[in-house]
Formats: C-alpha cells, structure tokens, sequence
C-alpha cells in the first residue's frame, strides 16, 4: 500500500481504482461519471470517498493564522467543534425522517445571516428533496439586547405558499424574530411551519410563538442565558466564523449602550 500525504488528514491510504462501493454515491452518479476525469484524478477521488469515513472523525477546521485571532474576546467554550458536527447530525437524522414523509418537498428557509453555517452543516446532512432560500431579519443591530421589533430586511424568493416551511435558526432567545417570521409566512399561505434551531435559549422568551399546521421544533442544544458567539451567531458582526460556541467576555459589550 502506497501512502499519500494529505494536507491536515495526516497519511491517507492509497487504493488502486476498482468498482465504487455501494455506499459511495459520488461515484455512481449519472450526471458527472468517473470516466469524465483523467485516469490520476478519477483514482484520487476514489481515494478520498473511501478514506473520508475514517479520517472524517478527527477532521477539524484548521483556521489560517495571522495577525489578530478570531477568539480574542472569547471567556470559555460551551460547545465544541466536535460537539456542534455530533449534534447538528443528529438534529439532521430527526429533520430527515419527518421530511422523507411528506409528500412534497419543504422549503427550508434560513435567517440569515445568523443561521449560514448551521443551514448548510444541516442541509448536507438531510437526504430528501428540499429548496433553500433565504429571509433576512434583524433586531440585534451591534448590541446584546433585542429592539423587540425585529424588520424583514430581505424576502424570500420561493413562493411559500402551499408549501411546508423550515425555519432555521441559529438562536431563538427572546423569540420575537421567529414570531415575526411565521406571521409572514403564514400571510403568505404556508401550509406548516416547522422551526428548526441550533440553540434554544428559553431563560430570556418573551414572545411566544405558535408554529402552523403540522410544525415540530427542532433544536439542538438548551443555551444557558449568555451572550454566545460562532458558529454563525456574532456580536457587532464579529466571531460568526468560530467553528464553536463560545461565551463572549464581559469587557468585551460591557460599554454597550447601543439599544
Ligand atoms: O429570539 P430573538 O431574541 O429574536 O433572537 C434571535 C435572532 O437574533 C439574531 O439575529 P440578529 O438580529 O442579531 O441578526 P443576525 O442574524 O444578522 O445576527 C439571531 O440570528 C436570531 O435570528
Ligand atoms: O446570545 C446571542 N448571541 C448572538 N446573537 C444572538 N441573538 C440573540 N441572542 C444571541
């Protein structure tokens, strides 16, 4: 067996080209065919499918370096890289098998910009048909306190209306944007409303909401009642690329008088 070096995978064994696995779907698809690649890339592609599973369990998002880190301000981890990838496939598995039943495809709509991660981690991971599309609402401004009157700053582009609708969140806190967007959603004729959150933070709900016709919440994980960052979630635009979820320290929105 010849050994490749791969970058941040360590040593990857080398496989000679032979029939794809069952499992590998990549390999048999009808719309890009093995034989479309030169023969090294074909067998490289191999390679990989086959290797990934195994080396997929230590994989981990190697941020580039220089200058300032993206963690500066951050006090303490509350979940990690690895406990985000664990949860976020279990919340995926759940999402799938009641998707799998309906008898046409949901529109999955993430909030942007919040749930950008979280949407694309969970969607890959969802094996049914889906549409994805994206509304934009705002309360937070660059503060910690929501103004209570969330604005739909961007529309959907589907048309909703009929259709069963997935929410994504990265965090529903007070719960006011999700109030606001199943009002909208629901005026424009979807025919459930589902919600589907990464963190559910109940300590501060102030607005309760009601989901539509069928709707389930989905959430990942309980969020104790801080200010937390990444994975998506920010303070003044900042830290949405940590691959975790961290506790901002206090000094750094202490001065906060924004909202
Ligand atoms: O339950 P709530 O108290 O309404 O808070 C949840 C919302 O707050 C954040 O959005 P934000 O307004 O900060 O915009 P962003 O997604 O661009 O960060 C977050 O992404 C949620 O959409
Ligand atoms: O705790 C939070 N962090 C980031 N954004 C948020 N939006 C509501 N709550 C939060």
């Amino acid at each position: 067996m010849v050994l490749l070096p791969m970058p941040n995978l360590g040593l990857l064994p080398f496989l000679p080209a032979g029939p794809a696995p069952s499992h590998s779907r990549n390999t048999s698809s009808p719309s890009l065919p093995a034989n479309k690649f030169p023969a090294p890339l074909a067998r490289r592609r191999r390679t990989l499918t086959l290797a990934l599973p195994a080396a997929a369990a230590e994989a981990q998002t190697a941020m580039v370096s220089g200058g300032a880190d993206a963690d500066a301000g951050i006090d303490r981890v509350l979940w990690t890289e690895a406990d985000v990838a664990a949860r976020v496939t279990e919340v995926a598995a759940e999402l799938c098998a009641d998707l799998r039943g309906l008898r046409e495809p949901a529109v999955v709509v993430g909030v942007a910009t919040g749930a950008f991660l979280f949407l694309a981690d969970l969607v890959r991971r969802v094996d049914a048909p889906l549409a994805v599309d994206f509304v934009r609402v705002e309360s937070y401004g660059d503060g910690t306190e929501s103004s209570g009157r969330p604005r739909i700053t961007s529309d959907l582009k589907v048309d909703v209306a009929g259709k069963h609708v997935v929410v994504v969140e990265d965090i529903v806190d007070t719960g006011n944007t999700v109030s606001c967007l199943i009002a909208h959603l629901e005026k424009k004729g979807a025919s459930s409303i589902s919600v589907c959150t990464f963190l559910d933070k109940p300590a501060r709900r102030s607005a309760n909401f009601q989901l539509v016709g069928d709707g389930k919440f989905y959430r990942g994980f309980e969020c104790p009642d801080y200010f937390v960052v990444g994975y998506g979630m920010d303070y003044a635009e900042l830290y949405r690329n940590l691959p975790y979820v961290g506790v901002l320290k206090a000094e750094m929105y202490k001065k906060d008088t924004s909202n």
